[in-house]
C-alpha cells in the first residue's frame, strides 16, 4: 500500500458537517463520520437515506453542497489520483467478450505502476476463472472482478457502494471472504449494504443513516443495544429496585419472585453492578437483533442523534 509513516495518522475518512442539496432535495444533511486506518464500516440506510450521495462525494464523482470531505487528508481528487482510494462498483465498466485476466490486463496498463495482475486475481479470488469470458460470468464473479479491477492501484481505502446486491448466499458469502482477507492486511474498507446479515458479520464497526444524518454510530452489538436495548434477567432475592433502575441506562425494572429482568441500553455496567454490588446469580442477557434495531433507528419513530 502507499501508506506512509505520516500519512497512517491521518484518518481514512473525515467528513464534517456534510451537505449534499440537489435543488429542493436535501440528500446528505449534516453527516460525520471517521473513519479510521484499517477499520472495515458498513454504512447502512433505508432507501433514500444518502448512502450513495456520500459515497458519491468522498470518489470526487460529485461535490458537497457544504462541509469538508478527506480521504487521508486529501481531498477526493487527489485521493483518487494517488490511488489511494479505490471504488468496487455496482454495474457497468466491463467488457463482455475480454477473458478475466484480459479485462485485468487492460485496466493495469491505465496505472503507472499497477499490482501483478496475477497477485489481483488471486486475492479477488478468481485466478480459477481467469481465462473465462466476462459474458459468461455469474454476477457475483463479475463482481469479484471488479474488486480485482479497484485493487490494481493498491488503495488504502475500499468503497462499495451495495456490492452484492442479486447475489446469492454463496457468491456473497465467495465475495465478503475474498474482501475480509484483503482488508485484514490493513486496507480500511467503507460498504454501502442493504443486507443487515452483512454489516453484522463483516463490519468492524456500523454506521446508520437516515435522511442524511448519522443515527447510530458503533459495533453491531452497541447499535442492536441501543434501538431495542437488552434484557439482563437475573435471580436477586430481596432486589432493590429503585436503585436498579438509578442505573445509567436502564429503561425498567421487572420484579416476579426472585426474578428480576432489567431493560437497558448498556448491560456491561448493569451486569458489572449486579456482579460486584448484589449477590446476583443465573445471569441471563438477550438482545434483539440488528434488524429490530435498524427498524425502530430509521423510521418516523426513531430517536436521531445518538452515538458511542
Ligand atoms: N441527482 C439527483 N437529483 C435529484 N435528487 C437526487 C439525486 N441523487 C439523489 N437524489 C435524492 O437524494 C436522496 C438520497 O439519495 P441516495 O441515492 O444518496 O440514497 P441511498 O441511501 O443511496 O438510497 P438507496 O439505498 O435507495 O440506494 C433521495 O431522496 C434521492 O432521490
Amino acid at each position: 500500500m502507499n501508506t506512509t509513516a505520516i500519512q497512517e495518522t491521518l484518518p481514512a475518512v473525515q467528513l464534517s458537517g456534510l451537505v449534499k442539496s440537489f435543488g429542493a432535495v436535501t440528500a446528505v444533511n449534516g453527516l460525520d463520520l471517521t473513519v479510521t486506518p484499517g477499520e472495515v464500516v458498513a454504512f447502512l440506510g433505508p432507501n433514500g437515506a444518502g448512502k450513495t450521495s456520500t459515497i458519491d462525494i468522498l470518489l470526487g464523482l460529485s461535490r458537497a453542497t457544504r462541509g469538508s470531505v478527506k480521504v487521508f487528508g486529501l481531498d477526493p481528487a487527489q485521493a483518487v489520483a494517488q490511488g489511494r482510494i479505490a471504488a468496487v462498483m455496482q454495474t457497468g465498466g466491463l467488457l463482455k467478450d475480454l477473458t478475466v485476466r484480459e479485462t485485468v490486463q487492460l485496466n493495469a496498463s491505465l496505472y503507472r505502476q499497477p499490482r501483478p495482475v496475477g497477485e489481483v486475481l488471486e486475492r479477488a479470488g478468481i485466478t480459477q476463472i481467469a481465462g473465462r469470458r466476462v459474458g459468461k460470468c455469474s454476477g457475483g464473479e463479475q463482481q469479484r472482478l471488479r474488486f480485482a479491477l479497484a485493487l490494481l492501484p493498491e488503495p488504502d481505502l475500499l468503497v462499495l457502494d451495495e456490492p452484492t446486491t442479486g447475489m446469492d448466499v454463496e457468491a456473497r458469502r465467495a465475495f465478503w471472504n475474498a474482501i475480509r482477507q484483503d482488508a485484514a492486511q490493513g486496507r480500511s474498507i467503507l460498504f454501502a449494504t442493504h443486507y443487515l446479515d452483512e454489516a453484522d458479520s463483516y463490519a468492524d464497526r456500523i454506521v446508520m443513516i437516515r435522511k442524511g444524518a448519522v443515527v447510530a454510530d458503533g459495533t453491531a452489538s452497541q447499535v442492536r443495544g441501543m434501538a431495542a436495548g437488552r434484557q439482563v434477567r437475573v435471580v436477586l432475592p430481596g432486589a432493590d429496585q429503585v436503585a436498579l433502575a438509578a442505573l445509567p441506562g436502564v429503561t425498567s425494572v421487572q420484579q416476579r419472585g426472585d426474578s428480576v429482568t432489567i431493560a437497558c441500553g448498556d448491560s456491561d455496567s448493569v451486569l458489572r453492578y449486579l456482579i460486584t454490588s448484589t449477590t446476583a446469580h443465573d445471569f441471563e442477557v438477550t438482545s434483539r437483533n440488528l434488524e429490530d434495531a435498524f427498524i425502530a433507528l430509521t423510521t418516523d419513530e426513531a430517536t436521531t442523534g445518538q452515538g458511542f
